[in-house]
């Protein structure tokens, strides 16, 4: 069994509806009960800013301030994480548009948000993920990349450092500009650092795509089958360094087409994730609205799975409304698959009820207007 991060303790100031709250955990589950537009959301949300990035609703900065306060919003937890003990703070100064939060872990203010990687990671699911498979594919590109940055932190690098140069390429090509040496050097950049996201990705799905057959048997959810499209397919078998070679020599070929179309055509910034129920072989866009939920929950249990085995220690989960549309049954065994994780869930609902099936395995907390209590 991994070993379990756990949160201890949570403060939120001035975060969406919350002026104040804090909250003590005891290291089991956490529900999260309440009327809709209590704040559950929101909770979970203070929760998943413990990692690199936006969120789990990607939201501007400012806008997680509370509407009302004087300067910015602050969250401060203590975990037993991933090193041992660590306490995190994080918040932004004032409430005004701003690209970076500040963040500090046991007092010493962090470089840069990957830090948070080497303490937790935290996976979530929430109802905004619904139409993953049916919605863009840049949402599924996005679903992906999280996944790997989940086991492999410098992904996130990677891929900002590759849409910069991308950037670039495009300006140039915008300007008019097509001065040979220019675009080979971005050209080169951009080869290296996409062929690495491609790999990085095609990686993770074998990864997964193995976990998922192994554990197939015991799943009460229908199994996944994962791949990549749209860009180098059927050639990830091919030594990376010709990979490399025939991307920079096919952004050289084609600056006149991308000129023309005003961005970049072929890359990783157009890679498509395909999802197939394996059991139906149906491409996940025509299951029904309950399949593709039930594959989605899989496909994040399986991962959270692999972070464990791979890592050695459990991924905190995030899952929001993961218990509604489903009968007690399946209620209940979702919550063995939970628990058998061995890591620490977050879990919301309009109705304690519903999570009865968790039993002494979880704290329930009650959610309203911006208040939280046990
Ligand atoms: N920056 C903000 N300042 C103050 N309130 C905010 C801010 N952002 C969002 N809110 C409010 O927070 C409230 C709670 O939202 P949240 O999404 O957490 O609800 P919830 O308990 O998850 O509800 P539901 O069950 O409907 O999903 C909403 O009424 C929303 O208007």
């Amino acid at each position: 069994m991994p070993h379990k991060v756990s949160l201890s303790r949570l403060k939120l100031t001035d975060f969406r509806n919350y002026a104040a709250a804090a909250l003590t955990l005891d290291g089991r589950h956490a529900v999260l009960t309440g009327d809709n537009g209590a704040g559950k959301t929101n909770l979970m949300e203070a929760v998943s800013l413990l990692s690199p990035g936006r969120g789990l609703r990607r939201a501007a900065y400012g806008d997680i301030t509370r509407v009302g306060a004087a300067g910015g919003f602050s969250i401060f937890a203590a975990l037993d994480g991933m090193e041992g003990d660590v306490e995190i703070g994080t918040g932004i100064e004032t409430s005004e548009e701003t690209t970076a939060r500040r963040l500090r872990i046991n007092g010493t203010t962090a470089k840069t948000a990957d830090e948070l990687t080497d303490h937790l990671r935290l996976l979530w699911l929430t109802p905004a993920m619904d139409g993953l498979f049916t919605g863009a594919s840049s949402d599924r590109r996005r679903f992906l990349d999280r996944l790997v940055l989940s086991l492999d932190p410098a992904h996130g690098r990677r891929a900002s450092d590759f849409e910069r140069a991308m950037r670039s390429r495009n300006k140039l090509l915008d300007e008019g500009r097509f001065d040979p040496s220019w675009h080979a050097g971005i050209e080169e950049q951009m080869a290296s650092l996409g062929i690495a996201m491609a790999l990085a990705r095609q990686e993770m799905l074998g990864l997964l795509t193995r976990l998922i057959e192994e554990s197939r048997e015991s799943s009460p959810f229908p199994s996944a089958s994962l791949q990549l499209s749209g860009f180098l397919d059927g050639q990830f078998s091919r030594p990376s360094v010709d990979l490399e070679d025939d991307y920079a020599a096919m952004l050289a070929e084609s600056r006149y087409r991308d000129a023309g179309a005003g961005r970049t055509l072929e890359g990783p910034h157009r890679a498509d994730l395909i999802v197939h129920h394996r059991e139906k072989a149906m491409e996940a866009e025509r299951c029904s609205t309950g399949e593709q939920k039930a594959l989605l929950v899989g496909l994040v249990l399986a991962h959270a799975r692999l972070v464990g085995n791979l890592t050695g220690h459990a991924p905190i989960l995030l899952l929001d409304e993961i218990a509604a549309h489903l009968d007690e049954g399946r209620r209940a065994a979702l919550f063995d698959l939970i628990d058998g994780l061995g890591g620490q869930a977050f879990m919301t609902g309009t109705d304690r009820a519903m999570f009865s099936a968790l039993g002494d395995r979880a704290q329930f907390f009650t959610v309203a207007d911006g208040r939280v209590f046990e």
